[in-house]
């Protein structure tokens, strides 16, 4: 997001969103090419398993929601990248847990070279002040008995980055950085627009000047025309803070736009990881390539030709995943034995001397890709998700500004 491109070859997705970002700023933004920078986040074999409890006092475990369940994931410093996937499929708890704010079952977060699995305590919390999060809601996020003023002091004074004068003096220039005038330092929460709200939630991650912001779904509760402000303020900022960002977000227009790579996440795991361009033009998984034939094409002949696969069934309850590949159940591809027996490792795969950088996991990406597999109906299983149900609530109560501090 860092340097605008000419767009590439491939359809483009039809959004109001991108449209909009390309009017306000003249062209489209893709990705960039961010192969040679150095990794800031580095994730591997993460593992995050909720117990599913169950007795008189929840006193026993039943089994286990497998929400994360092998994630290997690098963000290079400065690059954006945009993580994709069904709801439920686990985008959020990783990007909690890449923050320390879920415990991980396995694996490891290096953060800027430093493990955090090492940290405890006063060195976590000063390690956290370099990895901030935006969250859907920021009303939900941002206590609504306290000012701007105070909400965006609350985490600098955590970091003791209030010193001596001068603390109002920068609150003012980030609310400019954040298209905000002064003014707002008085006003509460309610008193915003959901658009003003979102930059107050930007100004309170840029407080504490952190390296890496992960935004979680940053616009999709704004409308459209204010969504394509946000994204674009996001853009701005990447390149006066130089952040690095690790965008969640379903809707795959916004995501196009703004990232330099993007992985495509199902039950727990990557299936699919490129530069945006690239995994844009020529999804490779089946559930990419899914993923990305349920969006709209702009050219009307484009959208009568163009394949389009209809994903079979619901998700399945990640309290009981499939066997092998886990797409398996759904994939029009599916090889009997080894898709429902092996699980398919995140490969280098390329097709038509496409880049390195792009990797599925996907025992047969080649042959789907030349054509020599053709797809077949697929019948949906009942798979019986009632047998273990989590004992998550509902509504899995987001972690809050406060708890970033
Ligand atoms: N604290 C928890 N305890 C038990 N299960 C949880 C907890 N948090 C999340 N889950 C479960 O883990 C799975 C992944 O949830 P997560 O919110 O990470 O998915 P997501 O892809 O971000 O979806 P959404 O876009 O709807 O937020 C879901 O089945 C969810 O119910």
């Amino acid at each position: 997001m860092s340097e605008n491109t000419p767009d590439q070859p491939g359809h483009r997705v039809e959004s109001p969103v991108e449209d909009a970002v390309e009017e306000q700023t003249g062209h489209v933004a893709t990705g960039t090419g961010t192969g040679n920078r150095e990794v800031l986040v580095d994730a591997r074999g993460v593992k995050v398993h909720f117990p599913i409890k169950r007795g008189v006092i929840f006193d026993k475990t039943v089994g286990h929601v497998y929400a994360v369940d092998g994630m290997d994931l690098q963000i290079r410093r400065g690059e954006t990248y945009g993580l994709v996937g069904e709801s439920g499929c686990g985008k959020s708890t990783f990007g909690r847990a890449l923050l320390q704010l879920e415990e991980l079952t396995e694996g490891e977060v290096v953060f800027d070279g430093v493990d955090l699995a090492t940290l405890k305590g006063e060195a976590l919390r000063k390690q956290r002040q370099h990895m901030q999060m935006v969250f859907q809601d920021p009303l939900g996020s941002l206590d609504p008995r306290q000012t701007v003023e105070q909400l965006l002091l609350e985490g600098m004074r955590a970091h003791n980055m209030v010193k001596g004068g001068g603390a109002t003096e920068r609150l003012a220039e980030l609310l400019q950085a954040v298209g905000l005038p002064r003014a707002a330092l008085n006003k509460y929460p309610h008193e915003f627009s959901g658009g003003q709200r979102q930059r107050v939630g930007i100004a309170r991650a840029l407080s504490v000047d952190p390296k890496l912001i992960v935004a979680d779904e940053p616009v999709s509760a704004l409308d459209v025309s204010v969504q394509a402000q946000v994204v674009n303020l996001l853009g701005d900022l990447q390149e006066e803070f130089n952040l690095t960002y690790l965008v969640i977000a379903h809707d795959l227009a916004v995501v196009r736009h703004i990232s330099d790579r993007v992985g495509v996440m199902y039950l727990g795991a990557l299936v699919e990881e490129a530069d945006a361009d690239d995994l844009y033009a020529q999804p490779l998984h089946p559930y990419s390539r899914a993923l990305m034939s349920a969006v709209p094409v702009p050219d009307p002949v484009v959208e009568d030709t163009r394949e389009q696969i209809l994903l079979a069934g619901d998700l399945p309850s990640p309290a009981n995943p499939p066997s092998g590949c886990r797409f398996h159940t759904r994939c029009p591809w599916r090889q009997e034995t080894r898709c429902d027996t092996e699980r398919p490792e995140l490969r280098v795969v390329q097709i038509d001397g496409a880049p390195q950088s792009h990797r599925v996991a996907c025992h047969w990406a080649e042959q789907i890709a030349s054509g020599e597999l053709q797809p077949h109906e697929v019948s949906v299983e009942l798979t019986d998700t009632t047998a273990v149900e989590s004992n998550v609530p509902d509504d899995v109560a987001p972690p809050t500004a406060a708890d970033m501090a």
